[in-house]
């Protein structure tokens, strides 16, 4: 049996893949190219190039393979962008896997692993690290649409006796530790890949959002964690549903925080590069300090981190950054992404 990838061709789901093969699973994926590329998939797995909007795609894809549990990465990712365009979000994160959770429901699919997000807390109350059990609070359409995604399922599990487990990632970073992956978005927004893009002179400037937060040097402070162990996690939660573990969400991230000015001093000692940094305001949308306890994921996923160090993020980052030039071919793909702007 397979496992389907959802949004397999992006940065966290290319990382999945080849994780996936390595602990020889047979992987099928669906794409539709807006953000991600057809390269970045594993030549190994199964690729299907559409978008799971589609009742078509999906219905092709369980006919065609014999899909035992979906990981279902595919959504839109910014805050900011989710500000300005909400109704986007919910279309891509909230009525999309509502389309897959139907088609999945249908097909007799009773696994899935579904990507939510730190950003169902919004700011939360109390000095962190934050619990699972913490208030719910998103503060932008982003983290509503992944905590209304998140009660699909709940109430999908309930119902269609669907096993599942949500991953509240916090900020994923890094690149693969052997160089097959890494973060290749166009346009990036992501701070340690902008401040890599910055270093390596692959853009002119950055800024920085907000020097104004109650943190202690006044930007904001997140749980960076590096894509290996994040994509582990997931592997633990594939065992754990075929182990017959019942529905649980679960915090990803480290427990330690890093400032905006800590992650470009990070960059500026392993580049020795002195890029521009620009003081911007606040942007919209964005918490102060978040940082995740992860004790449930430890414990019952028996997830254990192996990657928690601030330099081994930054220089795989870097590394991807330096690669990305001889990776590419942009031809090809901005032609999907054109296609794909239009599904
Ligand atoms: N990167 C982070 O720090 C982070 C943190 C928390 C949660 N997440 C979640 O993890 C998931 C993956 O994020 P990422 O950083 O890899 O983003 P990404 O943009 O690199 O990957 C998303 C992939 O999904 C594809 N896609 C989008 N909509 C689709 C659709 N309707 N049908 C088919 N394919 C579609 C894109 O082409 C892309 O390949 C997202 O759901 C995101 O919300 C990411
Ligand atoms: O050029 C930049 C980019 C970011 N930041 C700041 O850096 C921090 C991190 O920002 P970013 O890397 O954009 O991540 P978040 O906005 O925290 O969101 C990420 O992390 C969330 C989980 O915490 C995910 O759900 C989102 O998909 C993902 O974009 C924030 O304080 C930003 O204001 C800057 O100062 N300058």
């Amino acid at each position: 049996m397979a496992i389907l990838v959802t949004g397999g061709a992006g940065f966290i789901g290319s990382h999945m893949v080849w994780a996936l093969l390595d602990a020889g699973e047979e992987v099928v994926v669906v794409d539709r190219l807006s953000t991600g590329f057809r390269w970045a998939v594993a030549p190994q797995a199964r690729f299907y190039l559409g978008d799971i909007a589609k009742p078509t795609v999906l219905k092709q894809i369980f006919a065609e393979n014999d899909i035992e549990a979906i990981i279902h990465f595919a959504g839109s990712i910014v805050v900011p962008e989710s500000i300005a365009n909400p109704l986007s979000y919910y279309e891509n994160n909230t009525e999309n896997t509502r389309r897959l959770l139907s088609a999945a429901v249908k097909a007799g699919i009773d696994k899935v692993i579904f990507s939510s997000t730190a950003a169902v807390y919004g700011l939360p109350d109390k000095p962190l690290p934050v619990r699972e059990d913490a208030p719910l609070r998103p503060e932008s359409p982003y983290g509503q649409s992944k905590l209304m995604s998140e009660m699909m399922l709940r109430d999908t599990a309930r119902a269609h006796g669907l096993c599942y487990v949500a991953l509240r990632y916090f900020n994923v970073a890094g690149a693969d530790v052997q160089g097959r992956a890494g973060n290749s978005a166009v346009g990036a927004t992501h701070l340690l890949k902008v401040a890599c893009e910055a270093a390596l002179g692959k853009r002119s400037s950055m800024s920085v959002y907000g020097t104004d937060y109650d943190t202690p040097d006044g930007t904001g402070v997140r749980d960076y964690i590096h894509i290996n162990d994040l994509v582990d996690a997931h592997l633990q939660a594939l065992r754990y549903l075929r182990k017959g573990g019942g529905p649980l969400v679960a915090n990803c991230g480290y427990g330690k925080g890093y400032s905006v000015l800590d992650i470009i001093e990070a960059v500026r000692r392993a580049t020795n590069a002195d890029f521009r940094v620009d003081y911007a305001p606040r942007r919209p949308g964005d918490a102060s300090l978040v940082v995740a306890d992860s004790t449930l994921a430890k414990q019952v996923l028996e997830w254990t981190p192996r990657h928690d160090d601030l330099g081994v993020i930054v220089n795989t980052a870097l590394a991807w950054e330096r690669r990305l030039e001889e990776q590419a071919t942009p031809d090809i793909d901005d032609l999907r992404r054109r296609l794909a702007s239009g599904f």
